[in-house]
């Protein structure tokens, strides 16, 4: 079994997001992938609270039978540390070949991570291609993987709500929906 971990903090979930993690799937040839939402991302203050970009990510995958939402990090006090979620998916499945899965950007700060030099021992480490990140600004242990560059992100779509704009297509159906009705990031 081949399992991958995106990691993010989905606020919200979006396109972006759900191609890259697919094209990982294909690429990497995993069964299954975990969207992992962090918590309490140790390098950002999101927005929207951890059980709502839950939900989304809950919503974004629904239909897809090769991804799922993780709850690893909302079980979890404190910051949500990507080592702690790796020894804990070791244990969960320790006959399985893990991926820990997140954008070229998140990897340029590797180094200030808690344990970033152990997370290797866990997992292999791929990172997927954005706009404006360099594939070969990597360096091992991470791997870089190359996916259709998808030039969206969180941010953006938080500030086009605030400005009262669309998010139509940004996110996926489902998604736009339960923005709608809760009015997050207005
Ligand atoms: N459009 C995208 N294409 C590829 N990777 C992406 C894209 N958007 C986000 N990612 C990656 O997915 C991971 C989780 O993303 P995150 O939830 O932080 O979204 P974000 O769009 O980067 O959020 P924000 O704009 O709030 O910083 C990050 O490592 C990020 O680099
Ligand atoms: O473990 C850490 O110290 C650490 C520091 C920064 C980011 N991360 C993880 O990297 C992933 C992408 O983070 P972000 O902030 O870009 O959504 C997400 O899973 C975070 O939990 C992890």
């Amino acid at each position: 079994m081949r399992i991958g971990l995106f990691g993010g903090s989905f606020d919200p979930i979006h396109i972006g997001h759900l191609l890259a993690a697919s094209e990982a799937a294909e690429a990497l040839g995993l069964d299954r992938v975990l969207f992992v939402v962090a918590a309490r991302p140790p390098h950002k203050t999101p927005i929207a609270p951890p059980e709502a970009r839950y939900e989304m990510v809950l919503l974004a995958t629904a239909e897809d039978e090769r991804f799922s939402a993780s709850r690893l990090e909302l079980a979890r006090p404190g910051p949500s540390y990507t080592v702690d979620t790796l020894r804990e998916a070791r244990a969960l499945f320790p006959e399985a070949e893990l991926f820990f899965i997140t954008g070229a950007d998140a990897y340029r700060d590797l180094p200030t991570w808690k344990e970033g030099e152990r997370l290797a021992d866990y997992a292999t480490l791929v990172a997927v291609a954005r706009p404006g990140y360099p594939l070969e600004a990597l360096s091992a242990p991470v791997i870089p993987l190359w996916v259709p560059e998808v030039g969206i992100s969180s941010t953006e779509i938080r500030r086009r709500i605030k400005e009262g704009r669309s998010v139509r297509y940004w996110v996926p159906r489902p998604v736009e929906v339960y923005l709608e009705r809760n009015g997050f990031y207005r």
